[in-house]
């Protein structure tokens, strides 16, 4: 009866985990997943999450079902951390949001929203982009291309050839944009071409979604925010998926955002209960734990600050380990120019290994890179970088 179902070949990124876990290389290191790990290679629980975690183990309560929109503190979280506290937009109602499970939920409500409401909008991603953006729309029936945005050879990004590919889309045809952090490249746009981007978006009514999984490890929490805020203040339709597995580092719990700007209160009011309608029809409702803890760090101000400082520690820690891999790889090959890595942004850097060097990095020195030459700088620290430049060094020699 199912033999005709296909074999999974297994996700790129996600596959690439258990290879890692089941590799016995006692120097094995895993650039692979977007996850931030620690100086002594540990995935931290954040001091402010061990605070909401107190709160919420006493007394440990019921755990009845969440409204399909989740928690309103959590909505009030994300729309805050989104689009700025008191923005007037807020005040004035126009955001619909509701936590979803991770930003791979929003992304997945977000589809089944365009997929329903847009059946004639196709969705553009950026050439490349998180594998999983073509997957989840192409899932929802929603037809995917591709637009201009890296520029492999000179390590930058094709911005005319982007400008001039979103002048030929159709009104209402989806824009998937990555606000700051760009996965995989780590390569952003400046402000200035934000404008840009923003004003043709305007122009040729394009619908720009948002997917912002970093926010806080790339500039700032406002400055990485600051597309999705010139979007409102230009007065665009919007969607924004926002996730808290990074910057919480609460992966598992499955903790995120969708939210959706609208001209007008009515209308926000509409896409809220559909959104409501089209959660209870995928997954009923979302996690009770994590949408607890969101809560209580995003509207506790003492939490809140504090959980700040720890993303800009982590973002930092990062930095740090990009001039660190520069400056090393440069000693070891001068005459190559290792300038992308402390250009880019966030947690990733395109490396620019052909398939074979990422595949020998894997083989001969245990260290695991997504095929598509993505390194997870965060998996990076003093006591691993050496071992991984020097591997670098020797595969870039072949
Ligand atoms: C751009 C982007 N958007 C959404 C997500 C999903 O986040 P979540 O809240 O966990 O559902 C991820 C995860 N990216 C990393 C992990 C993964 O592939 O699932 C990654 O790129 O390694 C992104 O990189």
């Amino acid at each position: 009866m199912f033999e005709r179902i296909d074999y999974y070949a297994g996700d790129p990124i996600l596959g690439l985990m258990e290879k890692y876990s089941a590799d016995n290389n006692p120097n094995k290191v895993n650039l692979g997943i977007g996850i931030y790990y620690d100086e002594s290679g540990v995935l931290p629980v954040l001091d402010c999450v061990k605070t909401a975690e107190a709160r919420i183990a006493d007394p440990i309560a019921p755990r009845p079902y969440l409204p399909m929109a989740g928690l309103p503190g959590h909505r009030k979280g994300c729309q805050e951390l989104l689009f700025g506290k008191g923005a007037q937009i807020l005040q004035d109602g126009l955001v619909a949001t509701i936590a979803t499970i991770g930003g791979s939920g929003a992304l997945k409500v977000g589809a089944e929203f365009i997929h329903e409401w847009f059946p004639q909008s196709k969705c553009y991603v950026s050439d490349p982009t998180w594998g999983n953006h073509i997957a989840i729309f192409e899932g929802s029936d929603v037809e995917v291309g591709k637009y201009p945005y890296y520029d492999k050879a000179n390590s930058s990004i094709k911005f005319d050839e982007m400008i001039a590919f979103f002048e030929t889309l159709n009104k209402h045809d989806v824009i998937l944009l990555h606000p700051c952090c760009h996965n995989p490249t780590g390569m952003d746009l400046t402000q200035a071409q934000w404008d840009t981007v923003l004003n043709v978006i305007k122009a040729h009514e394009l619908i720009p979604f948002m997917d912002i999984a970093y926010q806080g490890f790339g500039e700032d929490m406002d400055g990485d925010a600051y597309a999705i805020r010139k979007a409102v203040e230009m007065g665009l339709p919007l969607f924004v998926s926002n996730s808290f597995s990074k910057n919480l580092s609460l992966y598992g719990e499955r903790v995120g955002g969708l939210s959706v700007v609208c001209p007008t209160a009515d209308e926000a009011e509409r896409v809220f209960g559909q959104l409501n309608a089209m959660v209870r029809r995928i997954y009923s409702s979302p996690p009770s734990h994590g949408g607890h803890v969101v809560d209580i760090v995003m509207n506790d101000d003492a939490l809140h600050e504090q959980w700040v400082g720890e993303v800009y520690a982590m973002r930092d820690r990062i930095k740090a380990m990009r001039l660190k891999l520069k400056s090393v790889l440069e000693a070891k090959i001068p005459n190559r120019n290792f300038d992308y890595i402390t250009r880019q942004n966030g947690m990733f850097s395109f490396t620019g290994l052909t398939p074979e060097q990422v595949e020998r990095l894997q083989s001969k020195y245990g260290i695991y890179m997504v095929s598509n030459s993505r390194m997870c700088v965060a998996g990076l620290n003093t006591s691993n970088i050496d071992y991984v430049a020097n591997a670098m060094a020797d595969v870039l020699k072949d």
